[in-house]
């Protein structure tokens, strides 16, 4: 049963079921009064209407082998249909960690032949867009909107556009509940993505990994199997949901919890995000917001790991700070 608004057609059932409750993220057309408070008050709200990525609802497969350029991009590659990410960087800081996905670096036409012949894996393209496209896809650029998005910067006080990942996924894929330290429009291009998300104040409740993991800002929980042994408070866990389509905007507010699937029976799904650094702030207020504690319980924890050495001192040393005293 083909569900949505308009001419979008997917089936909603078609989607992996949880655990946890959901309840619907507002969709609000770009100059309605509430879109821009919801933005103010980094919360997310589906945005109609902005045309950002107008030009590139013509990106389909076809149209990036020509267009995308000859140069090699960032594949990775599953056996699993989850894409979690890590920071390579970090990998050194683990010797027990085992990538859960190999990346590649291969043509758009390399792409196109794993995605027609994948075997058992599964393939997620990630690419920046920079200047190694063709012609044809920077005149598509140019193209977007670029007042409605520099005005909402200017507005919401955010730092600069640090890049436009160019997402190009087999049906089914997802990327894992994970948090990123940017704030995100995303925009929705070819296929449909369902984006569960969870407000930063569910921070307990989610379980990242340990800010010196490769897997950092990415949730310990399998949402397929939790283990609600080891992650007990993921029971409590509120999420809100979306189903994007070609033309949806979704703002993705800066440690907003995310976990986005590809519908598993669409075509291959085509999006490229925005992503901008938070804005700083002239002066500290009281009471901090949670993402201001965030980023304090970040800064916390590099602190303490830079000044134990040793991840195993950490959880010791923080229980004599606490139990007894603030608990
Ligand atoms: C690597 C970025 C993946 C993206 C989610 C998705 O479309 O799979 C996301 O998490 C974001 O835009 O922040
Ligand atoms: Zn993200």
């Amino acid at each position: 049963m083909a569900s949505g608004s308009g001419d979008r057609k997917y089936d909603p059932n078609k989607f992996r079921k949880y655990t946890f409750d959901t309840e619907p993220i507002p969709r609000l057309h770009c100059y309605h009064p509430d879109t821009d408070r919801l933005i103010a008050n980094e919360r997310p709200v589906v945005i109609t209407d902005t045309h950002l990525a107008d030009t590139a609802l013509k990106w389909d497969l076809e149209y990036l082998a020509k267009h995308l350029g000859s140069g090699q991009h960032t594949v990775y590659r599953s056996k699993t249909h989850k894409f979690k990410y890590y920071d390579e960087k970090k990998i050194k800081n683990l010797p027990s960690f085992t990538p859960p996905t190999q990346v590649l670096r291969m043509t758009f036409a390399e792409f196109l032949d794993k995605l027609r012949n994948p075997g058992k894996d599964r393939y997620y393209l990630q690419q920046a867009l920079n200047d190694t496209v063709g012609k044809q896809l920077v005149l598509d650029y140019l193209g977007f909107n670029w007042d409605y998005v520099n005005e909402q910067q200017r507005k919401f006080k955010w730092g600069p556009l640090t890049s436009n990942l160019l997402l190009v996924g087999m049906p089914g894929n997802v990327t894992p509940a994970h948090y990123d330290e940017q704030q995100n429009f995303f925009a929705q291009l070819r296929g449909y993505k369902r984006v569960l998300l969870f407000p930063p104040e569910q921070f307990g409740c989610l379980y990242s990994h340990p800010i010196h993991s490769p897997h950092d800002r990415q949730s310990q929980v399998d949402f397929d199997a939790p283990d609600l042994a080891r992650f007990p408070r993921f029971r409590e866990v509120r999420g809100h949901k979306v189903v994007l389509g070609p033309g949806d905007v979704l703002y993705i507010p800066m440690y907003w919890w995310h976990h986005v699937e590809s519908l598993v029976d669409s075509e291959v799904t085509v999006s490229v995000n925005f992503w901008y650094k938070g804005g700083t702030v002239d002066k500290i207020e009281y009471p901090l917001s949670i993402q201001q504690k965030v980023a304090i319980m970040r800064n916390i924890e590099k602190m303490l790991l830079e000044a134990l050495h040793d991840p195993d001192q950490m959880a010791p040393l923080l229980c004599d700070i606490v139990k007894g005293r603030y608990d």
